[in-house]
């Protein structure tokens, strides 16, 4: 996870920037690369006629060619995305091949950010597979929703995505909120935020894997940094035999 600063309404230095951090986090090993919410406008939402990318053409053709050049997949966090009727708040997942195999525009509109004032909702699913693994995105204010969460978990999702640009102070609740829907799922959860300032908002970093038990395997702090960790999705199973929450769930009486 690409925990970066995003500078304020220009995507030209974010992409810069965001280029000189992954090719960091490559050289470390790393398989998939996760970048935060919004990372090449931030939360400029007045200049998005300006600044928007025209149906993620830009972001796409430069997560294609890191997700190429390093042989990676890509989690390509969101981009504010201008279509015919407005701009959503769009993840793009590449594979190593630098295809596009998924795209998810953000479904709950933040207001307290503005957010519903700006951009339109998404109407897409969450899930995606990537190397046969089965996953899900989420972007940021979406882990409050734990209804959301469950719909992938149920249909088999074992690596949650999520990207954000997580105010600091509220973030016992990002990883509290966190914890939660991987223990409530038993999954992975795998949680990018940004750090850094922009003109309203401070926001705390604090990157996350959580592993299916709940239990945190690697964090980040408050600055820039790469947060790394391993994945072992056998460990979904061995939690899920274990405590078999999707056997016990009495659908019908809730
Ligand atoms: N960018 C966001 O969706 C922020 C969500 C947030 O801060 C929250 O408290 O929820």
């Amino acid at each position: 996870m690409i925990q970066f600063d995003i500078i304020y309404g220009d995507p030209k230095e974010n992409e810069k920037r965001a280029e000189e951090w992954i090719t960091k986090a490559v050289q470390t090993g790393a398989e998939i690369i996760v970048l935060p919410e919004l990372w090449t406008t931030g939360y400029d939402l007045t200049r998005l006629d300006e600044i928007a990318d025209q149906d993620a053409n830009h972001a796409i053709r430069f997560l294609s060619y890191i997700a190429k050049k390093w042989n990676v997949h890509v989690i390509g966090g969101s981009i504010a995305e201008q279509y015919e009727d407005g701009v959503r708040n769009t993840m793009l997942v590449m594979n190593q091949q630098g295809e596009l195999i998924h795209k998810y525009s953000k479904l709950h509109l933040f207001q307290l950010m503005d957010e519903h004032l700006y951009l339109k909702e998404g109407q897409d699913k969450a899930e995606f597979t990537m190397d046969e693994v089965n996953c899900a995105g989420f972007i940021c204010y979406d882990i409050r929703f734990p209804e959301w969460i469950r719909k992938s978990a149920v249909s088999g999702a074992k690596v949650m995505y999520v990207v954000a640009e997580w105010p600091a102070p509220r973030i016992d609740h990002w990883r509290i909120l966190l914890q939660a829907r991987a223990i409530e799922n038993q999954c992975y959860v795998v949680a990018c935020n940004r750090v850094g300032a922009d003109p309203k908002n401070t926001f705390g970093g604090m990157s996350l894997v959580i592993d299916p038990w709940g239990e945190i395997v690697a964090e980040g702090g408050s600055g820039e940094e790469i947060v790394t960790a391993t994945i072992d999705d056998d460990l979904v199973n061995e939690v899920r035999k274990r405590i078999p929450v999707f056997v016990d769930r009495r659908m019908e009486r809730y």
